[in-house]
């Protein structure tokens, strides 16, 4: 057994995050079957003596079927609607099947601004903390009927990374209707599972794509990226089919295991590189590039070559290689009207007001490769 799915077994707090496609089917929505064999195996690893935080989808494919919709909506409106009746029927069901253990859920619904604004995230672990220390499980799910576009997650992968940081959970179990990673699209026949991930090197060159059910909002794409997410702030995930959910939570010996990075990232950190909304981006020279993430040295404006964006000083900015690829992530000491003129200059040419780090060492977080 690797050390990953060892860590994922032995977990003492854990995320679990289980998807639309494994609980809803767009003519009849909401599964209790098939949602009672999941709290079965969630109330085991409880019984075992962990602590776990549920995060759910299903509140969109569950709202279907009471509304006559036939299948997902497209537009916001639409969707909230569905949300809003599906997600009553899930927190519903959720506390007559674990009520089946005498265990008590509390429904938890967020916005990316509970994770991304510090105040708001301070607020949430205070809560997650509370509940786990009553003895509740926290049900989360986002919450769609007030989630505008701007302020909404996107999908529950990513919220369920943001999470697993914010209480502080040991692992991440992230349940599909799928059993792993793939090299491909299993739906295109012809693909093999990966069982190990180290590092993105064993998942160069795959080919991820969107929801098979046409419940699923990320499809493999967000799972994929919400797996880098938190490997990459220190937490072992375990990608698994929500079929073998009981195997996935007793043994890991299922599913793709994604290591976990050798430290844990400090929540400012993270909050940096992964959760804060960047506003802009600076584009790189080779050598800047370098620096930054090889060296951990601060940025200065003699390696940038370009600026992107509406930024003022103390935002989060992106910082991109000359291939465009995001190597880091940062808080940026200029406004964006001010750096044209100072771009590629060395810090000697520069007035002396002028001649601060773009991005100090202390505000940049080099992104996992
Ligand atoms: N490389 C891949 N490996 C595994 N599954 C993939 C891959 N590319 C696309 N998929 C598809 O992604 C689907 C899971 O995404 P989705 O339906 O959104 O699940 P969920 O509802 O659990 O979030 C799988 O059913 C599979 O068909
Ligand atoms: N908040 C939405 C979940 C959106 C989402 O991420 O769905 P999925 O890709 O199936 O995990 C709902 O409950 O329907």
């Amino acid at each position: 057994m690797s050390v990953t799915r060892k860590a994922v077994a032995g977990a003492e707090r854990l995320v679990v995050k289980v998807g639309s496609s494994a609980l809803t089917t767009a003519g009849s929505g909401l599964d209790v079957e098939r949602l009672n064999a999941l709290v079965d195996a969630l109330a085991a690893r409880i019984a075992q003596g962990s602590q776990l935080v549920l995060v759910s989808s299903g509140a969109i494919g569950a709202g279907l079927a009471p509304l006559a919709l036939g299948k997902r909506p497209k537009d916001l409106a639409t969707q909230q609607a569905a949300a809003s009746v599906g997600q009553l029927q899930l927190a519903h069901a959720y506390a007559e099947s674990f009520g089946r253990y005498a265990l008590t859920v509390g429904q938890v619904l967020l916005t990316s601004d509970d994770v991304v604004r510090r105040s708001h995230y301070r607020n949430a672990q205070r809560t997650f903390s509370r509940l786990l220390a009553l003895g509740a499980v926290p049900v989360v799910n986002e919450n769609d009927t007030v989630a505008t576009e701007e302020i909404r997650f996107g999908d529950n992968d990513r919220l369920a990374a943001l999470v697993a940081h914010l209480i502080g959970a040991d692992a991440l179990v992230l349940l599909s209707d799928v059993d792993g990673l793939y090299d491909g699209d299993p739906r295109d026949g012809a693909t093999r599972k990966i069982a190990e991930v180290a590092d993105d090197s064993d998942v160069e060159g795959i080919t991820v794509g969107m929801s098979s059910s046409g419940l699923g909002t990320g499809g493999m794409v967000s799972k994929l990226a919400a797996a880098r997410t938190a490997a990459a702030a220190g937490i072992p995930v375990l990608l698994a089919a929500a079929s073998e959910a009981s195997r996935a939570l007793s043994t890991a010996e299922v599913g793709t295991a994604f290591a976990a990075a050798d430290s844990r990232l400090s929540a400012r950190r993270f909050w940096l590189g992964y959760a804060a909304g960047p506003t802009g981006r600076l584009q790189l020279d080779d050598g800047a590039v370098a620096a930054v993430v090889r060296r951990r040295r601060s940025l200065l404006a003699a390696g940038i070559t370009g600026v992107s964006g509406d930024f003022q000083a103390g935002d989060v900015v992106e910082l991109v290689d000359p291939a465009q690829r995001v190597v880091a992530r940062g808080v940026v000491a200029f406004d964006a009207t001010e750096l044209p003129e100072l771009i590629g200059r060395s810090s000697h040419e520069l007035p002396a007001e002028q001649r601060r780090e773009v991005v100090h060492a202390d505000d940049l977080v080099p992104l996992r490769r």
